[in-house]
């Protein structure tokens, strides 16, 4: 993703501004932040599904920001699935689970189609094979859930994005799901980027993003928690230190040997000369 902007027509609100990304082959990324700081406008841009105001986002060597529709809905088809908030967005509620998995790979290849993992198979995967002929809306969340991730598998994705794929769930679900996720993702080589507000789903993941404004915020990997810079130098405080340190608050920024940059808010104000 490359200087990402995303504007809403008639809206005074600008969803993304300026988001600068690279996920690699094979990664698992979990993209936190506030409501309303441009996680799920994101996913759906990474989807095709939107298109950014401004920006370019590649697949691989595609530039998927400028295809047209056409291309667009096969790469949908075939190479990224998006698992929408809800499971049911992800279904089709009057027809029965295997159906649902057919409805899902009507555009693959032939050749790719014969070759995916039987539905009998994938619905046993994911733990419904006694739910094979139930119709979805007499399913239960955590069924229903399993089933919208077994769809978008069913086509052999290489990249999964998922919307909030545990909100919602007991804690028995959410963790069967997540477990499935993973799972899949590792026997499928998927690359996988979910959205959650829930830490407890975001710790499992070895890449977090967190957004923040539009922006990316943050970063964690492994556990460890990095403040990204970005595009013009931009530099978002962690959120506990804002009320301390808020908006228009003058620094200094001096090197300290090589590794360090040191912030002080010298003179004048409560605190003065601290650093
Ligand atoms: N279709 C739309 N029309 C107008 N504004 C929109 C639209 N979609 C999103 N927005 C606005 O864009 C901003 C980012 O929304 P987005 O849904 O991406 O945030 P989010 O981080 O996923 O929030 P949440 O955690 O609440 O789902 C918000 O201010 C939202 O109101």
């Amino acid at each position: 993703m490359v200087h990402l902007y995303r504007t809403f027509e008639g809206h005074d609100v600008v969803a993304l501004r300026g988001v600068d990304l690279t996920i690699l082959p094979g990664e698992r990324i979990a993209f936190l932040g506030p409501s309303g700081s441009g996680k799920s406008t994101l996913l759906t841009l990474l989807g095709g599904i939107q298109k950014p105001s401004a920006g370019r986002i590649f697949l691989g060597e595609e530039e998927i920001s400028r295809m047209g529709e056409r291309y667009l809905s096969r790469v949908r088809a075939r190479r990224v699935s998006t698992m929408l908030q809800g499971a049911t967005r992800n279904l089709l509620p009057y027809a029965t689970a295997r159906q649902n998995i057919g409805f899902s790979r009507l555009g693959m290849e032939p050749s790719l189609r014969r070759e995916a993992m039987a539905d009998r198979d994938l619905l046993s995967r994911v733990g419904l094979e006694a739910q094979a002929d139930q119709i979805v809306s007499t399913m239960s969340g955590g069924q229903r859930q399993r089933l919208a991730l077994a769809c978008a598998v069913a086509t052999g994705p290489q990249l999964l994005l998922a919307d909030e794929p545990t909100s919602q769930l007991s804690h028995e679900d959410r963790d069967h799901v997540l477990e499935l996720i993973h799972g899949l993702g590792d026997e499928l080589g998927t690359t996988v980027v979910v959205v959650t507000h829930q830490p407890e789903v975001a710790e499992t993941f070895p890449r977090t993003v967190t957004m923040k404004g539009g922006r990316v915020g943050a970063e964690g990997r492994d556990g460890s928690e990095y403040v990204v810079i970005g595009a013009e130098g931009v530099l978002h405080l962690p959120s506990h230190y804002v009320a301390e340190w808020p908006q228009g608050t003058l620094v200094r920024i001096e090197p300290e040997g090589f590794e360090r940059l040191v912030l002080s808010r010298p003179g004048g104000t409560e605190g003065a000369g601290d650093r």
